[in-house]
């Protein structure tokens, strides 16, 4: 049951604040996903879909390993790689540079790299761009660069963020066929389009994301044909009812918490590991106490180290701590006698 657990933080110094406090209460948090459960098989092509805001880029993300869910567990048989416009590109490199570096973070060797370099750049067809800094590319051409070099790391899971969107017409059909190569590979696809043009062409299965939750899953027609029949209910409401609408949902995934989660939970027969979050989760108040435990540490080793005391003597008597250490001053003082006369005496004899 993956969810999805964002903290709406007013300015970037209350996040570092929020390291330290050891209740979260005040800050307001948004459940982007509140308890998704998708069991998908090798070979199948799956369509998100959902209106703007439902949580569709959310949970491709944490498909593909980039953001980590708040909790619940995902089991993924194989390597991931998602396409999602620009995504991971980066802009000060110039296109074949990324290939590179993309490729290379994928675990592929240099001598790989050369013999597939030309494979992806004539997939990509940027021309004379393939040189120039990825900044300069409009939006399509980013999506064909990161198009390319996904299809050709070959993953076992591909995921495709809105990136066929951007596209021209040439360039999606050659998509659509490398798509449809992997499918019959028995690879997995995750397909998130506000084209349902393009998800019935393409899925075999979708998911409909409605406000953070799985509001139907299953046949593509079927569900199609729903979400249809809600964008054009949707559409007949008048301006302020679609707005009651949109803020009932935004309310409620605001005020979600875990006593819902663990209601949902127990309603759909889980246990309670489905409630338990990823090790690169938030962190606990154990966490947050060692932390700050290690932080006084560093802290007292840094001033023993300048002050000349020893641990022992500041345990023996902790009230040493403030005052002065005056051995230590006058050892100090001694030296720097001892210098300044050396000093002296060597002017003295030259
Ligand atoms: N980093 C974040 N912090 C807070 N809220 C976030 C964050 N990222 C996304 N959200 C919120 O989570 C919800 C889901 O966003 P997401 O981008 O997943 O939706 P989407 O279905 O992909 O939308 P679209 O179709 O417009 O791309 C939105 O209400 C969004 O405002």
């Amino acid at each position: 049951m993956i969810t999805k657990e964002y903290d709406l933080y007013k300015k970037k110094s209350d996040k570092i604040k929020a390291l330290f406090k050891f209740s979260e209460k005040s800050v307001p948090h948004f459940w982007g996903l509140k308890g998704i459960d998708l069991k998908v098989y090798a070979g199948e092509a799956v369509g998100l879909i959902g209106i703007n805001g439902s949580g569709k880029s959310t949970l491709s993300n944490i498909l593909a390993g980039i953001i980590p869910q708040s909790t619940g567990e995902m089991k993924i048989d194989g390597e991931t790689s998602i396409i999602a416009i620009g995504a991971g590109l980066k802009p000060q490199l110039s296109g074949k540079e990324n290939i590179r570096l993309k490729c290379l973070m994928s675990g592929f060797t240099n001598q790989e790299i050369d013999d597939m370099m030309d494979d992806i750049q004539a997939f990509a067809d940027l021309g004379d761009f393939i040189d120039q800094p990825v900044k300069n590319y409009s939006s399509g051409m980013r999506s064909r660069l990161g198009f390319s070099i996904a299809v050709h790391n070959n993953p076992d899971v591909l995921i495709i963020d809105e990136a066929l969107s951007v596209g021209d017409d040439t360039f999606y059909q050659k998509c659509v066929e490398r798509i449809m190569k992997f499918k019959s590979e028995g690879k997995t696809i995750f397909f998130v389009s506000h084209s349902l043009q393009q998800i019935e062409k393409l899925c075999d299965k979708v998911a409909w994301i409605h406000y953070g939750e799985l509001r139907e899953y299953g046949d593509t027609k079927e569900v199609v044909t729903h979400y249809k029949e809600f964008i054009e209910w949707f559409k007949k409401q008048s301006a302020a009812d679609k707005k009651k609408y949109q803020d009932k949902f935004k309310v409620e995934q605001k005020e979600f918490n875990e006593e819902n989660l663990k209601i949902i939970a127990s309603e759909r027969g889980h246990d309670a590991s489905a409630l338990k979050g990823p090790a690169i989760g938030k962190m606990s108040v154990l966490t947050k106490v060692l932390l700050v435990v290690m932080l006084f540490s560093m802290m007292l080793f840094g001033y023993l180290q300048l002050s000349g005391r020893s641990f022992t003597s500041i345990i023996t008597n902790p009230s040493s701590l403030f005052s002065v250490n005056q051995t230590h001053v006058k050892e100090k003082l001694a030296l720097e006698n001892t210098q300044e006369q050396k000093q002296n005496n060597e002017i003295y004899y030259s």
